[in-house]
């Protein structure tokens, strides 16, 4: 194994001064208010050796990046049956875009698209008993860590916001591809996203998908298979239109969120989490982008 922490230290003061860090989300109300200088790095290792630097236990929103929990629970509860009503292609298209949806009859090009997370979250309410407690004790049991939990001021505020996911669930209802009730289904959506970690507890949650479904505590939540699927949809689908470009500058699966954090990880290895707020244009982090770049070229260490 390369020597992490020196990797990370050097990647660190090299993009600490970034010229252009991009810009924090401002159309959730409540992200706006967030320091564009906050940076942190924690990587996790399959042993279990954790490495780190900067702001790496504050916790902050980590809205997309919860797409990937809750499609791991949906897979959990129902399986293969998640494929009757979302596919698995990447759609080259923004995170939130919708004139897809329409074209394709209401199936959204993939569980990470707002539109397919909408779907799987409509799963999860069919599926769990009280779906926003069951979800966060998953997230609490896969991580091992129970301080995890939702910023209801994001929360809340995304709800009186979320204008274009009114629009995707709306128009996933009218195709019939939305069981339950449209403002059940979004309450329980932007509750997810309002999931509040530390780049250290998403590492400490993500090892399920470097240690083949595997938790920490070595409890199976996945099955190998699972795994391999989901962390095949983070390659292809996990940074929107921005996924090739991901794959060519880093090489590994990985989640980004609009709260400015990015998971990556490369399987039986290790897996990665970076938080610094700025947005580029197509809603992933700049810096987190960089680092990532920085750290698969001086480790040697990507699925290619
Ligand atoms: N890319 C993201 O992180 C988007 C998540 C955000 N909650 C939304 O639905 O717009």
């Amino acid at each position: 194994m390369p020597d992490f922490q020196k990797i990370l230290n050097t990647i660190y003061e090299e993009t600490k001064h970034l010229s252009d860090t991009g810009k924090v989300a401002t159309y959730i109300p409540e992200l706006a208010s967030i320091s564009g200088n906050k940076f942190g790095i924690c990587l996790l290792d399959i042993e279990k050796k954790s490495y780190h630097i900067g702001d790496f236990e504050e916790s902050f929103s980590v809205q997309s990046i919860s797409k990937v929990l809750t499609l791991a629970m949906a897979m959990s509860c129902i399986g293969e049956k998640v494929w009757d009503r979302v596919d698995v292609e990447p759609s080259g298209d923004p995170f939130n875009h919708l004139s897809l949806l329409e074209q394709e009859n209401g199936i959204p090009r993939n569980p990470l698209i707002n539109a397919g997370a909408i779907v799987i979250a409509d799963i999860l309410v069919s599926e769990l008993k009280e779906p926003k407690k069951d979800f966060l004790a998953f997230v609490r049991q896969i991580s091992g860590d129970p301080t995890i939990s939702y910023d209801e001021n994001v929360a809340k505020s995304e709800k009186a916001t979320g204008f274009k996911n009114y629009a995707a669930a709306n128009l996933l209802k009218s195709y019939g591809n939305l069981k339950n009730d449209v403002l059940e289904v979004l309450d329980f959506y932007f509750y997810q996203c309002s999931l509040s970690m530390s780049c250290s507890q998403l590492c400490n949650t993500f090892y399920l998908f470097i240690n083949r479904g595997k938790c920490r505590q070595q409890q199976e939540f996945l099955t190998v298979n699972q795994v391999k699927r989901i962390n095949a949809l983070m390659l292809t689908c996990g940074f929107y239109d921005e996924a090739g470009e991901f794959a060519f500058r880093v090489g590994l699966p990985g989640k980004s969120g609009v709260g400015g954090g990015i998971v990556a990880l490369l399987p039986k290895n290790f897996c990665v989490a970076v938080w610094s707020p700025g947005l580029n244009k197509k809603g992933n982090s700049t810096r987190g982008m960089a680092v990532l770049e920085r750290l698969t070229t001086l480790s040697d260490l990507s699925i290619f």
